[in-house]
């Protein structure tokens, strides 16, 4: 048989080992992403920590940074997608950036040790240049090393497995996700795992060598296209049905419809970055709102940043549920629930999760103190003499100041204040924490009260204090403690879960279905740079300040997103789901090449000699 003298790519699946029906080596790939995300979430977990109090920046420059990083590590999966694509395969990649990744995370550890600056031995560091550029370096390789390999560990998961096993697919995307979910549970409380897991299944994978320099032809070829189309401006010239067709002249079809296949899809992510940006704020805003309220669990005292924990824990539930349970009862009922529709609904939960944290931020309000505007101040004056004094403080105006302090918000006068306090007890801690002990040389006594969170009190110690064991110690209570409880956040983090679970689970077998073969890890990076964008969004908005109410903002966030998700539905009103092999074995045909399946009946007979020379190689690529 002759063949054309064009470029024939031959694939031939390896027969694999299989376990009900799965492939054994994908048992590797869930495991290694299960510690890749264990190690992330590890260390992005006390990332704004790290830089809020040993860097000693300020709240705002650590949550830029730490929102510029999140982003930086959803933007590099297109360097992974590239280089897996058309270079190294995906598997090399995997291993190559895993290393650099590592590197990332030994430097930002380094960067972490104080005493290699600290020559006076005072604990703080004596070169903080030498330690934001040795973290800073560590981020970069870190972002260079989770984002790179992103894109090709999902597409390589999704490469093992053959035509027949298409339903398992489906089920490895979802427990692809529950991996991901259960290694940043995890990494809150154990440390990182090495990641040899991934290298142990080698021998078992299927490996697809890339397919020549990919993005370069189709930067090239799309290039052309828009030069052809505007030599051809004139309506003399006869219209073609679709902008890439005035690639024809110089181009492969078959690139040509892949391209078509990959463009299509990436106009339908447009508008997607809108949900990353309310789902992100779940490490900002919402965990700040956790600050102004109450942890206090009984058994256990849940800490504000803790309560992210809740989005792992709902989607390790949620995932196998809405996969056994929702999905097959929806479809029961005869309605044709497609994953366009299913990321719709997610969108529109994600709208109602920020609803819900708005409701949460009304009750939320109603209990904050008011500080003084920017018009006005506040005067705290503590009065610890035994009868009431008259203090005058302006020539018209007089106070009456109790024993024991009272506080007042006046306009347009500044005081010097005995105590001030302008903002609630960060993180919801107290402005004192436990029971404290006074100490005088050798005498001592202990003061033991139940404080409040979010609450800020103000301690009279008179001299007298050791004679009578603290019992003459009286407290003012500057500012009540938080009231409004943290469990009324759980609807929120419900919904938002609900809507990922919908929106992002299914993103990602969405972005490996309508791929065509050689381009699954660009779609896949595709997909995950909608998350870069939103996070971006989130540091613009961040900029460029809030509205004066939080409940207004999260209304705001909420509108935006329903507004986005009606777009997002018309679009995929007119999108059609496509099988890319059929597209591509249909293209082959109307090239007058032989389709892939025939192409490998024919050739089967000479690949067994190749494969038993052959290292255990997949696809072989014939002239
Ligand atoms: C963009 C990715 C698909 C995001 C994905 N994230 C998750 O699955 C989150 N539910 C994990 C999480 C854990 C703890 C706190 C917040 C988020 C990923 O990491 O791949």
């Amino acid at each position: 048989m002759r063949y054309p003298p064009t470029l024939l790519i031959i694939a031939t699946k390896k027969l694999t080992a299989e376990c009900c029906g799965y492939p054994i080596s994908i048992f590797f790939i869930v495991v290694n992403e299960f510690c890749e995300r264990f190690s992330y979430y590890g260390m992005r977990a006390v990332l704004v920590l790290y830089f809020r109090y040993f860097l000693l920046w300020d709240d705002d420059l650590a949550t830029s940074i730490y929102h510029a990083f999140v982003a930086l590590c959803y933007l590099t999966p297109i360097l992974g997608a590239i280089i897996a694509d058309s270079w190294l395969g995906k598997f090399k990649t995997i291993i190559y950036l895993s290393i650099v990744y590592a590197i990332g995370q030994v430097t930002m550890a380094i960067s972490t040790i104080h005493d290699i600056t600290d020559a006076n031995r005072d604990g703080t560091p004596d070169n903080f240049t030498f330690h934001i550029a040795l973290s800073m370096l560590g981020l970069i390789l870190i972002a260079l090393g989770t984002g790179g390999i992103k894109p090709c560990v999902a597409a390589f998961g999704g490469d093992q497995f053959q035509e027949h096993q298409s339903r398992q697919l489906n089920t490895f995307f979802s427990v692809f996700y529950l991996c991901i979910n259960a290694g940043s549970l995890l990494s809150t409380l154990i440390t990182p795992v090495l990641r040899v897991v991934f290298i142990a299944g080698s021998g078992m994978y299927v490996k697809t060598d890339p397919e020549g320099n990919i993005m370069w032809s189709v930067c090239k070829c799309i290039g052309f296209a828009i030069k052809n189309r505007f030599r051809h401006r004139s309506s003399s010239y006869p219209k073609r049905e679709h902008w890439m067709d005035w690639a024809n002249e110089k181009y492969d079809k078959l690139l040509i419809a892949q391209i078509k296949m990959v463009l299509k899809v990436l106009f339908l992510y447009i508008p997607l970055p809108m949900f990353w940006t309310l789902f992100d704020q779940k490490g900002s805003r919402w965990t700040l709102q956790a600050t102004t309220m109450s942890g206090d669990f009984g058994a256990f005292i849940l800490q504000p940043d803790q309560m992210q924990t809740v989005n792992p824990i709902l989607i390790l539930t949620l995932v196998p549920i809405m996969d056994r349970l929702i999905f097959p009862l929806i479809q029961k009922c005869g309605l044709n629930f497609s994953p366009l529709k299913r990321m719709t609904v997610g969108m529109l939960f994600a709208a109602m999760a920020f609803v819900s944290a708005a409701l949460v931020q009304i009750e939320i309000d109603k209990t904050l103190p008011n500080f003084p505007s920017s018009s006005e101040s506040q005067l705290k004056v503590v009065n610890t003499y035994s009868t009431t004094l008259n203090v005058t403080i302006s020539p018209n105006e007089h106070l009456l100041i109790e024993s024991f302090g009272v506080q007042l918000h006046t306009s347009k006068h500044t005081y010097s204040t005995i105590s001030y306090v302008k903002s609630k007890p960060r993180e919801g801690k107290n402005a004192i924490r436990r029971d404290f002990v006074l100490r005088h040389g050798e005498q001592w006594c202990e003061f033991s009260r139940k404080f409040g969170f979010g609450a800020s009190y103000t301690f009279l110690i008179p001299s007298t204090v050791f004679s009578d064991d603290c019992e003459s110690i009286t407290e003012v209570e500057d500012m009540k403690p938080n009231s409004v409880h943290m469990a009324l956040q759980i609807p929120q983090y419900f919904l938002i879960t609900t809507g990922e679970v919908m929106f992002s689970v299914t993103g990602l077998q969405f972005s490996y279905s309508q791929a065509p073969k050689n381009m699954k890890s660009v779609l896949q990076a595709g997909w995950l740079c909608t998350n870069a964008v939103g996070n971006i969004i989130v540091l613009i908005v961040a900029e460029l300040g809030k509205l004066p109410k939080q409940w207004a903002e999260y209304l705001l966030f909420a509108s935006l997103l329903v507004a986005v998700s009606i777009i997002f539905s018309i679009m995929a009103y007119f999108y059609t789901y496509i099988d890319p092999a059929e597209i591509e074995a249909q293209v082959r045909k109307e090239q007058g090449l032989e389709p892939e399946e025939m192409e490998k009946e024919t050739l089967e007979m000479e690949e067994k000699d190749e494969d038993q020379k052959n290292e255990q190689g997949v696809k072989q690529t014939k002239i």
